[in-house]
């Protein structure tokens, strides 16, 4: 495998952790003193590319040297409703034009040594009537790391994304289970090793780890760093 630059962090849905884990991937980066750009290409229920509820604003907040820079060029296409962006779009009288966004992303490209690239929702969530997340990873030659739910559900779930990612031709580079935020019950250790080790055995992709409740994003735990930097590894992105 080659040493890619850029990286795309999907997930098996949305709202499973794929900021979050945005965020320790550019903390790792930033404290190997590279100088990573965010790039949150689809963002639905944006009030505006500066929103401060936004991805890209997290991302801003929590990454050392980014606080009080402007997240607007991180945000390629903003529409207000909370949903796919086909539809958000729509909404709007508008339609995202693939091209031209392939294009931002390569000149953000040509100036940054490395991208860290967030998709939106899970792989088969519409772009437009025929375009998917899946032809956006597909386009964009990034490599693939899944965020995954760390509790029930998640095995099938998530040998789905890695079933759906082959199918078109994509690699993915690894995989990371996150502890969301849950109303039910906590998962139990025993069932997320379960998990991990389910989801490794029937796809054969790294399993980078597990990804606990993080309470302060600013300095999260030294386990989730070790995560990261083993998924890095595992996935070549340097
Ligand atoms: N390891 C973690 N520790 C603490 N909170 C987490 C963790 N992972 C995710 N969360 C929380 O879970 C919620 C969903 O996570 P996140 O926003 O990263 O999901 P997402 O996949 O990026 O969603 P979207 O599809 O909207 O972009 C957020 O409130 C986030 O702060
Ligand atoms: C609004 C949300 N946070 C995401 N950005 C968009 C998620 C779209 C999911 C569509 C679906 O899978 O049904
Ligand atoms: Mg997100």
């Amino acid at each position: 495998m080659t040493f890619c630059k850029k990286i795309m962090v999907m997930g098996t849905d949305t709202d499973v952790g794929k900021t979050v884990l945005s965020l320790l991937i550019m903390q790792n980066l930033t404290a190997k003193g590279k100088k990573p750009f965010y790039l949150k290409p689809f963002q639905t229920g944006c009030v505006g590319p500066s929103d401060s509820t936004g991805d890209a604003a997290f991302i801003h907040r929590h990454t050392p040297g980014l606080g009080g820079i402007d997240p607007a060029p991180s945000v390629l296409n903003c529409h207000k409703n909370p949903k796919a962006p086909w539809f958000a779009a729509r909404d709007m009288g508008q339609t995202i034009n693939l091209p031209r966004t392939m294009d931002q992303i390569k000149e953000k490209e040509s100036s940054h040594s490395h991208l860290v690239i967030e998709a939106a929702g899970g792989l088969l969530v519409p772009l437009t009537e025929t375009l998917t997340v899946a032809d956006f990873i597909k386009q964009s030659k990034a490599r693939p790391v899944i965020a995954a739910r760390a509790g029930l559900g998640t095995i099938n779930h998530t040998l789905m994304t890695v079933e759906c990612l082959r199918a078109r031709g994509i690699t993915p580079g690894g995989i990371v289970f996150m502890e969301t935020p849950q109303k039910e019950e906590k998962t139990s250790k025993t069932m997320i090793q379960e998990n991990m080790e389910a989801v490794e055995k029937f796809s054969n992709v790294p399993v980078a780890g597990f990804v606990k409740n993080i309470s302060d994003f600013q300095n999260p735990d030294p386990d989730a760093l070790k995560i990261v930097e083993c998924l890095l590894k595992s996935c070549h992105f340097a």
